[in-house]
């Protein structure tokens, strides 16, 4: 690959931005506008003790480009190459292949006449000049947390990306999650033994909870001479990378840091959705399906089906939506109540003597507060700090049963399904394999075009590099005051168990959705 004979730092290509279409740009390092997120650390100016703000530009019209580190940012005059893939046969006949520089993904597309442009990402994709030669490329993948369909695809994609587009032939995984880097082995991975992998479930790499330690990690980074680490996990696992990003910076090393976001709950902000969750409700239909049937054929039955969603119900409202045989569904960010006037086991009486049977979708985090109000709660967390949940199944059907016992209004015929399990274990499907195809590519391109310190995925459709700060810092939730949310209220015709007061509050706490997935637009998911 011949060298190109400049040494295009990320400022200049930050200056490039300001040359092109931005006439009034400004690159500030602190000045964030009110729709910009404040910096939650890294107060000290770029290059004292390794670290950088936040990159943010602004200009006059109320734009903000909420950019993502690069290599240049701390080792200057790094050489660059043309991409190898202008003479790739498969990708040299496609106009415009390569993503400008200044291209830009909007956050917010829903806008005003006056609306200011708000905040942006940097477009994801391939660009004309990289920062690193095939040859000298060493990367590793690792997978971390909990599992998730898709994430053997990612890997698959991750590894035949790398040597299908760039050449590159030196690629690790990392087994076991983080602490696999400096306690387990390690294996070399060529899009040969990775061919079949995505039609399998779980993880060829194996993952695991806990275990970060940031210096031993890097050390085992820095004496296996890997230069691109790509990352493949959920929130807490961006959140390990960010800071395993900050130490390489630190320590001043030419290696770039992706991550690519993973979760069944799809809980990660910012991002259209995470990849493994369509498998997850078409999968969790299966399940529905099962208590439907077992509910009608019984007197008075009543089927419970729990989902995963620690701490968002999306899996719950959309499994729910798609299927039309739920009768309620209940998710974390909703509260509800069993007994009264307007409570759950009301609710199933009436739905019972109105049909002769009843499903009922629960999302295991919903209900922890009533589960541990009856329960002596015994507040303990997993290896990662994560909230270990009570069943909230096993505790609703078994008051739903007490209740009916108790009162003896009528005999029920329960059944409790819990197929979270089965559901997290299974290959992805087609349109997850896809968009796991593109978190990779994204992934690689940005990689070798020397961005650091991101993550990757679909803002409104278009992949983005999106820095990790702000995938961490807050949790996406199903918005109760949303359409979707009042959607599915209609199609189960369920109480809300909601008082006037707590609508209010609920309006004033919840922001406005940005996501795909909560609000109208469908627009197909392209790179
Ligand atoms: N705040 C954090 N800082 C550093 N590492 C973290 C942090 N939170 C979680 N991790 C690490 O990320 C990995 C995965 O986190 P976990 O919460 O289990 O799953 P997920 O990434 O799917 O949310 C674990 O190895 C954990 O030690
Ligand atoms: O894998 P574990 O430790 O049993 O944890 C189960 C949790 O993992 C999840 O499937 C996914 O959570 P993460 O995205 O944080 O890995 C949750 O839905 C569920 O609560
Ligand atoms: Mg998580």
């Amino acid at each position: 690959m011949g060298s190109v004979t400049d040494s295009t730092t990320s400022a200049a290509s930050s200056s490039l931005l300001l040359r092109g279409s931005l006439s009034s740009v400004k690159i500030s390092s602190s000045s964030c506008s009110s729709t910009c997120s404040s910096p939650r650390r890294r107060s000290t100016p770029m290059g004292s003790e390794g670290k950088l703000d936040p990159k943010i530009v602004t200009s006059d019209a109320g734009y903000i480009l909420e950019d993502v580190p690069h290599l240049t940012d701390y080792i200057p005059d790094l050489p660059t190459y043309l991409n190898p893939l202008q003479d790739n046969p498969a990708y040299s006949v496609v106009k415009q292949y390569f993503v400008n520089d200044d291209d830009t993904v909007a956050q917010k597309i829903v806008v005003h006449k006056n609306s200011p442009k708000g905040n942006h990402f940097r477009r994801a994709g391939p660009r004309q000049k990289v920062y690193f030669e095939s040859d000298e490329v060493h990367a590793c993948i690792v997978t971390c947390g909990g599992l998730c369909p898709g994430l053997n695809t990612v890997v698959r994609e991750i590894v035949c990306g790398l040597s299908h587009m760039y050449g590159v032939t030196k690629i690790l995984g990392i087994e076991g999650g983080y602490r696999g880097f400096y306690a387990r082995n390690t294996i070399s991975l060529t899009p040969k033994n990775v061919n079949d992998i995505h039609k399998r479930g779980g993880t060829i790499l194996s993952t695991s909870r806990g275990g970060h330690d940031t210096s031993k990690i890097v050390d085992s980074i820095q004496d296996r001479g890997i230069n691109q680490v790509y990352i493949i996990g959920g929130d807490g696992t961006q959140k390990g990378a960010s800071v395993i990003f900050e130490e390489i910076q630190r320590r001043g090393l030419k290696v770039a840091v992706a991550g690519i976001p993973k979760t069944i709950d799809n809980d990660i902000a910012v991002i259209d959705k995470s990849f493994g969750f369509d498998t997850a409700v078409e999968e969790a239909q299966r399940a529905i399906n099962a208590a439907h049937v077992e509910a009608e054929s019984g007197e008075n039955g009543i089927g419970v089906v729990k989902l995963m969603g620690r701490y968002s119900g999306f899996i719950a409202m959309y499994a729910t939506l798609a299927s039309r045989d739920v009768d309620c569904c209940l998710i974390p960010e909703s509260p509800f109540y069993l007994d009264g006037k307007g409570g759950l086991l009301e609710f199933v009486e009436k739905r019972l003597k109105e049909n002769g049977h009843m499903v009922i979708v629960v999302a295991e985090g919903a209900g922890q507060e009533l589960i541990a109000e009856s329960i002596r709660s015994m507040n303990n967390e997993d290896a990662s700090g994560n909230k270990l949940l009570l069943d909230v199944g096993l505790w609703l059907s078994q008051r739903i049963k007490d209740h009916f016992r108790r009162t003896e209004k009528m005999t029920i015929n329960l059944k409790y399904i819990d197929p979270t399990y089965m559901i997290r274990a299974i290959p992805s499907n087609a349109s997850d394999n896809v968009y796991c195809t593109l978190l990779a590519h994204s992934a690689i391109h940005g990689a070798m075009a020397g961005y650091t310190g991101f993550t990757v995925g679909p803002v409104n459709g278009r992949h983005a590099y999106i820095p990790f700060h702000r995938v961490t810092e807050t949790q996406n939730k199903v918005v109760i005051t949303d359409r979707m949310w009042a959607r599915l209220l209609s199609s189960t015709n369920q109480p809300s168990f909601l008082s006037q007061k707590d609508v209010d509050n609920a309006k004033k706490e919840e922001e406005p959705p940005t996501q795909l997935l909560e609000g109208d637009d469908k627009t197909p998911v392209q790179e």
